[in-house]
């Protein structure tokens, strides 16, 4: 897009003379060198800038502006090819702010966890703020709305309503299609949205999906995968064509299993993602530079490394202007101590240094989604076991989303089973929240280790309807009708008195405080969740998505207990 005021041929000529030398660069990074992504070359020689682009590598330049970069070394900004970023808790202003000086200019969010509270009003204010950070947001349209139909979601999202955003400056395709039971069982909705959407950049979500199952899935357009938790997984979807996004957010750890997948030859056809990663192990960890640091210490090639980082998303996704530092591609520049250690000492995103200034100056937009908790108030009794008897387990597995297969049950002998903590079972509840039906469905999970007390939350994926996990009834329902009053967020409670809690006012999913405040209330809230027994490194994550029916294996959502593999709720 030209400057205002001044023609788009205007801006190309400015850009010859800058890239020839016979007009001063606007910027010039000087005394770095480049790593050429496509012949594994170190370039040395200025950088020069024109406006957002780059017009010239691996030569001198004058400029009036120049910054000295000596001794870095200088890779194409990192691209998170998947991402929903209200998993970060906070806006996207302020992911914007946390997440770009270490690298990241180009962020590939789907919006659908606000979208399942709010509908379109959630996609547009995604679309709306996309424009506005320094970072450069795209968005996915968000296709599973709800993600099944096992789930009560705050709005549906049809082919039509998608379909008429598809040309939307800010969109690039057709979010992660998670119901692939509803492709490959070839559901109406799910035709008509993939009908619509033929031709175009279609994401995938296909967990375990393999054989002809998977051919049928990829056959019907879509084109990339995140959900992959093994090597082997990852290689079949590779061979027939997949892109394939190599992820690690704060539950779904993918990285060390897939690492071995990615080499100089597959490179270009991995990239890397998050998914959902909060502010937190942002903080302690780090975001796409801690992927590229950890897959280098694993003994992957830096060249690799940086080019799933880069270039294979930008090439992924359509997006022709960036991934390489070379002359006529957006200036999105990481700049680097080492490759090794992936630190950034600067970052510009489109040609802007991403830094205080820079943020200061953005035009951000008002929140939306304030007060979408409209449960019911809930009591103790309701969360004794409704259901007949043996009661099945849903058993947790630590720093993953998938559960384990169906494989536990237990009597129930009364109404009022109490989960026994000594064997290590609680009691989990999923109460719907939008104000549709006040459902609620009950059920027992072992793996939380809650010696007393209740966690609860309306992150509580994708439907985010309210999850409380327990040790006593009363406690739970104190949890739940909290979360109402602060308008979503987290609650850890203990003996009727409220331990921790992190408000999430914005659609019951992001906060409105800095990511800093965030990521200390976070601590608070695993330090009390410990208090209380809890051995999950991420209990919140890990209880939102035992909500989620399209991630195997067994998993409960307002309606009820769901056996993920037969896609179907179970009779309670
Ligand atoms: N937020 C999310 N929604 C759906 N599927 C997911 N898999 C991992 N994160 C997910
Ligand atoms: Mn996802």
């Amino acid at each position: 897009m030209s400057a205002p005021g001044m023609s788009a041929s205007g801006d190309i000529a400015r850009r010859i003379a800058q890239g020839r030398g016979d007009a001063p660069a606007d910027l010039v990074l000087r005394g770095g060198a480049t790593l050429d992504l496509v012949t594994g070359e170190m370039i040395a020689g200025d950088v020069a800038i024109c406006r957002e682009t780059i017009v010239g590598v691996g030569e001198d330049y004058e400029s009036d502006r120049v910054i000295d970069v000596q001794g870095a070394v200088l890779v194409p900004g990192f691209i998170d090819a998947h991402l929903h970023i209200e998993s970060s808790l906070v806006t996207p202003f302020e992911f914007d702010r946390c997440v770009a000086p270490r690298g990241v200019t180009t962020a590939i969010c789907d919006p659908h966890e606000i979208a399942n509270v709010l509908g379109l009003e959630g996609l547009r204010y995604f679309l709306d703020a996309s424009a506005r950070t320094v970072m450069d947001i795209r968005v996915m349209l968000s296709s599973c709305v709800p993600s099944t139909t096992m789930e009560t979601s705050g709005a549906e999202l049809g082919a039509e309503a998608l379909a008429a955003l598809m040309d939307h400056p800010r969109a690039l395709g057709l979010a992660e299609f998670m119901n692939y039971p509803g492709v490959i069982h070839r559901d109406p909705g799910c035709l008509e949205k993939l009908e619509a959407f033929r031709g175009r950049h279609i994401d995938g979500h296909a967990p375990l999906l393999s054989g002809r199952d998977l051919n049928a899935y990829i056959a019907a357009g879509v084109r990339t995968e995140h959900e992959a938790t093994t090597a082997a997984e990852a290689r079949e979807k590779l061979r027939k064509g997949m892109r394939v996004l190599i992820r690690e957010g704060s539950v779904s750890k993918d990285l060390h299993a897939l690492a071995e997948v990615l080499d100089e030859r597959t490179a270009p056809y991995l990239c890397l993602c998050t998914d959902d990663r909060n502010p937190l192990d942002i903080g302690e960890e780090g975001h796409l530079d801690h992927m590229i640091r950890t897959l280098i210490a694993l003994g992957r090639s830096p060249l690799a490394a940086y080019r799933a980082a880069s270039l294979s998303a930008a090439e992924a996704f359509g997006l022709k202007d960036r991934g390489l530092i070379a002359p006529g591609r957006r200036a999105d520049i990481a700049v680097l101590d080492t490759l090794e250690d992936c630190r950034a000492r600067l970052v510009m995103c489109g040609g802007r240094v991403a830094d205080d200034a820079a943020f200061a100056a953005r035009e951000t937009i008002p929140p939306v989604g304030r007060a979408s908790v409209k449960a019911r108030p809930v009591a103790a009794e309701d969360f004794r076991w409704p259901g007949a008897s043996p009661a099945p387990v849903i058993g947790v597995i630590p720093g993953k989303i998938i559960t384990e297969h169906l494989t536990e049950t237990v009597a129930v002998t009364d109404g009022d089973r109490r989960p026994d903590p000594e064997a290590g079972l609680a009691r989990i509840a999923v109460i719907e929240r939008h104000g549709r039906n006040g459902g609620m469905a009950c059920g027992l999970v072992r793996g939380f280790d809650l010696r007393g007390g209740a966690i609860g939350s309306t992150l509580c994926h994708d439907h985010h309807n309210i999850a409380v996990v327990g040790a006593d009834y009363a406690d739970m329902a104190l949890a739940a009708n909290r979360l109402g009053e602060i308008e979503g967020g987290f609650v850890v409670v203990a003996g009727g008195v409220v331990l921790a809690e992190l408000p999430l006012p914005m659609a019951g999913l992001m906060s409105l405080a800095s990511f800093e405040e965030v990521r200390e209330t976070l601590i608070d809230l695993r330090a009390a969740a410990r208090s209380l027994g809890v051995t999950l490194a991420e209990p919140f994550l890990q209880l939102a998505f035992l909500a989620l029916p399209v991630i195997p294996h067994l998993k409960i959502t307002d309606r009820g207990l769901v056996d993920v593999d037969r896609f179907a709720l179970i009779d309670g």
